[in-house]
């Protein structure tokens, strides 16, 4: 896997060891090449992921709607900026660039983004995964939630043909790097 879409957090009032991981996980697909996709933001986990990229070799790609523009927070990181119109063509656009998906920690913009990839996958617009980073179990409620969700026959598939789940950063470059 070489581009990866990366979905995370755009605050910066958040624990500091979510800020190692993402700074430990950029890092990591500088040294080995990979490029970054994502939100293009200068906050949060956005940005400390896009900074330990590009200093550390990897290539970063921003998709940024027009919206976010006019606020005037599109990081200066990104070797290349890709202009959506809105928030729905900015995610399509994410999920074309990249091979596969990586959600880590965030709040309600990161799960739109894991939702609409995984529906768009539950109908058969493209077969790419989602990976959920679940450091220090910040995922387990909504995991169960999607377990309880399957159990009780609402998924056409197994949602195992749309996520995975990994809890250690060895178990993510493991499946990062197939
Ligand atoms: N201000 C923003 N600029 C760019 N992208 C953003 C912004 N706010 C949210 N996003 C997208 O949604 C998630 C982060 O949202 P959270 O609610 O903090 O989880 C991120 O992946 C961006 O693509």
């Amino acid at each position: 896997m070489n581009k990866i879409g990366i979905f995370c957090s755009a605050s910066d009032n958040i624990d500091k060891m979510y800020f190692d991981a993402a700074g430990q996980i950029g890092k990591w697909m500088g040294t080995t090449g990979k490029t970054l996709v994502y939100g293009g933001a200068n906050l949060g986990l956005m940005e400390c992921i896009a900074k330990a990229v590009k200093a550390n070799g990897g290539h970063v790609i921003g998709v940024v709607p027009a919206k976010l523009e006019e606020n005037g927070k599109v990081s200066s990181l990104p070797d290349r900026i890709i202009h959506t119109r809105n928030l729905s063509d900015r995610k399509d656009r994410i999920v074309e660039e990249s091979d596969i998906l990586l959600a880590l920690p965030g709040g309600v913009g990161t799960l739109d983004e894991i939702f609409h990839v995984m529906a768009a996958a539950s109908i058969g617009y493209h077969h790419k995964k989602v990976i959920f980073y679940n450091e220090d179990g910040f995922y387990d409620t909504l995991l169960a939630a999607l377990r309880e969700i399957e159990n009780k026959g609402f998924g056409r598939q197994p949602f195992s043909d749309y996520y995975e789940v990994t809890n250690t950063l060895v178990e993510l470059k493991e499946i990062l790097t197939i």
